[in-house]
């Protein structure tokens, strides 16, 4: 039996047609895998399955689509979750609120809307709400404990979990779960991959029974081949706006092994041209090109034109240092009594499991937590709040982390050349004087090295969620900041994205101009020259330890 079929269509969106002449079916029984590299189309067709994004599956002439699945689906994906955010930044009221903050929608809203969609909104919620604890999705996402929390507060984990309970309590016939395991701790990953398996069996023995459970159906969208489930029947794989494979998982992977044997041979051709192509642009003592000595001349000047600043203060080898730090929220503690020191050139991991407080950890240094005036926090010998400006230390500072990206995301259409400017700015966007020609020049090759070559032009916006991160990661790292601040940078990477920014990371951190501090969730991520670790541990008497290797 077939529950989509897809013959001879375009996807399109109102601008352009994304994808020409594709054909596909699922048919009862299959769990389909949706994979390929970032910006490969893969996106674009989930986005267009999902049937509510504005990208639509159009039959061309003697064409046919046909979708059991029509209005009953429902997505989990990074790009939601950065779409969720970003609505609710855009509808908050604080200024509004006299003396008030706009918490906007707690998880508990955020699921009810799901579970009663023919609520208008403004309507008054049902009291069983106040249940919606005990639902199974909630408790199988673990969430309970969150649910009255705002969404815009939640963790990157905490929003992705809220995300997947709400689409398993809406009822809908069809989730499309797009890189699930992205952002997600240990313990969740192998949850959620036990329950991909239990609802693919169920998928599979649909075919051979007449099991009319309600229960939904599942096409995961990923593309790192060895997170992917053994349930997964059949893939559909896209390369550059193309379908390249479309078949049984066996044959997909004997086309996989002939590839990584092919690529194994240029691999290290290809990390020889990009190491060359990185030192060409910083040299190990940061700019010591002639070309990246007059840049440096430039921000310099640009420093020395602020009014309070009268020269450059000498360097300090302490970069940061927290003393007995403690941040919490109502009754949510996140850091008790943390004390921690940053030595220039100590690479450092910080780890825990979702929620536990990396990010928090991360906004006392980069500016975005209020809570670090309450406390004793030193950053590049200035204790916060004794005068120094936020602009003071972003100068610098590189940073990639979600609120960034949500921050440029709502931003839209800037262009990839003044996304990697505004690097050597420390803004979201381009303002004020007009980039040099140095700046072109050199924002120019980092988008080479990076692979964006001849896409200067390109909106920000238009770029998929991997690529988006990519671009980011390039704009941190511009002006060889003294301390580079990434968090889940891999978050959406594809496998070849993932090897060169990894690559790019040991080349910065093995540079000796740049401190890094990483958080990640996939101990593959972890790079050598992070020899300290910060391991936060919720709920624990100490609430963290330090591990040095
Ligand atoms: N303004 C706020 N009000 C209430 N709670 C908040 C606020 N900001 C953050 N939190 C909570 O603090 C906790 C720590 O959040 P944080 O983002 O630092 O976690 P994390 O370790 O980075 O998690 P993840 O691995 O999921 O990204 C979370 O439970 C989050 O919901």
């Amino acid at each position: 039996m077939s529950l989509i079929k897809i013959e001879n269509c375009r996807i399109e969106n109102s601008r352009s047609i994304l994808i020409q002449n594709m054909s596909w079916e699922m048919k009862a029984g299959e769990v389909w895998l949706v994979t390929g590299p970032n910006g490969s189309g893969k996106a674009d067709f989930l986005n267009a399955l999902s049937g509510n994004t504005g990208i639509k599956i159009t039959p061309n002439t003697d064409g046919l689509f046909s979708d059991i699945f029509y209005d009953s689906t429902e997505t989990v994906s990074l790009e939601r979750a950065a779409r969720l955010i970003q609505e609710e930044r855009e509808n908050d009221e604080s200024d509004y609120l006299e003396g008030g903050v706009d918490h906007g929608r707690t998880g508990r809203v955020f699921i009810a809307q799901a579970l009663y969609p023919e609520l208008k909104k403004g309507m008054p919620m049902p009291d069983s709400i106040n249940l919606i604890e005990n639902e199974p999705a909630i408790k199988l996402c673990g969430i309970e404990k969150i649910l009255d929390r705002g969404l815009k507060y939640m963790s990157t984990g905490e929003i992705r979990r809220t995300l997947l309970a709400r689409a398993l309590v809406s009822g809908k016939q069809l989730l499309l779960l797009s890189d699930p395991f992205a952002g997600l701790d240990v313990q969740s990953r192998t949850i959620l991959l036990e329950f991909f398996d239990s609802i693919a069996k169920r998928q599979l023995n649909k075919a051979a029974s007449s099991d009319s459970n309600n229960f939904p159906h599942i096409i995961l969208g990923m593309e790192r081949w060895h997170e992917i489930p053994d349930a997964i029947t059949h893939v559909l794989e896209f390369r550059e706006k193309k379908v390249s494979y479309c078949g049984e998982r066996a044959g997909f992977e004997a086309l996989l092994k002939k590839r990584q044997a092919e690529a194994a041979a240029g691999e290290e051709k290809t990390k020889n041209d990009f190491k060359e192509g990185f030192k060409k642009l910083t040299q190990a003592g940061g700019f010591d090109t002639p070309a990246s000595q007059a840049l440096n001349h430039q921000v310099e000047s640009r420093w020395l034109s602020r009014p309070e600043a009268v020269s450059k203060p000498p360097l300090e080898d302490i970069l940061v240092e927290m003393n007995d730090v403690n941040v919490g929220w109502d009754d949510h503690q996140v850091l008790r009594h943390l004390t921690w020191k940053l030595v220039r050139g100590e690479h450092w991991l910080v780890r825990g499991p979702n929620g536990s407080g990396k990010t928090t950890f991360l906004e006392l240094i980069t500016g975005d937590n209020m809570q670090v005036f309450s406390n004793d926090i030193k950053i590049f010998g200035n204790r916060r709040g004794s005068g120094e400006t936020i602009w003071d230390i972003k100068k610098r500072l590189g940073i990639v982390s979600y609120r960034m990206h949500v921050e440029y995301r709502m931003l839209g259409g800037t262009s990839l050349l003044a996304v990697i400017i505004s690097g050597f700015r420390d803004s979201i966007g381009l303002y004020g004087d007009s980039p040099s020609d140095l700046e072109i020049a050199t924002a120019k090759k980092w988008l080479a090295l990076g692979g964006f070559e001849g896409r200067e032009s390109e909106s920000f916006g238009s770029l998929s969620y991997g690529e988006q991160r990519a671009i980011l990661i390039l704009r941190s790292a511009v002006k060889t900041p003294e301390i580079l601040i990434l968090d889940e940078p891999c978050h959406g990477l594809d496998e070849q994205y993932r090897a060169k920014i990894l690559h790019l990371m040991e080349l910065i951190g093995n540079g000796g101009t740049t401190t890094m501090l990483h958080v990640t969730h996939d101990p593959s991520e972890v790079l050598p020259c992070e020899k300290h670790i910060l391991e936060l541990h919720p709920d624990e008497d100490p609430m963290y330890q330090i591990i040095e290797l």
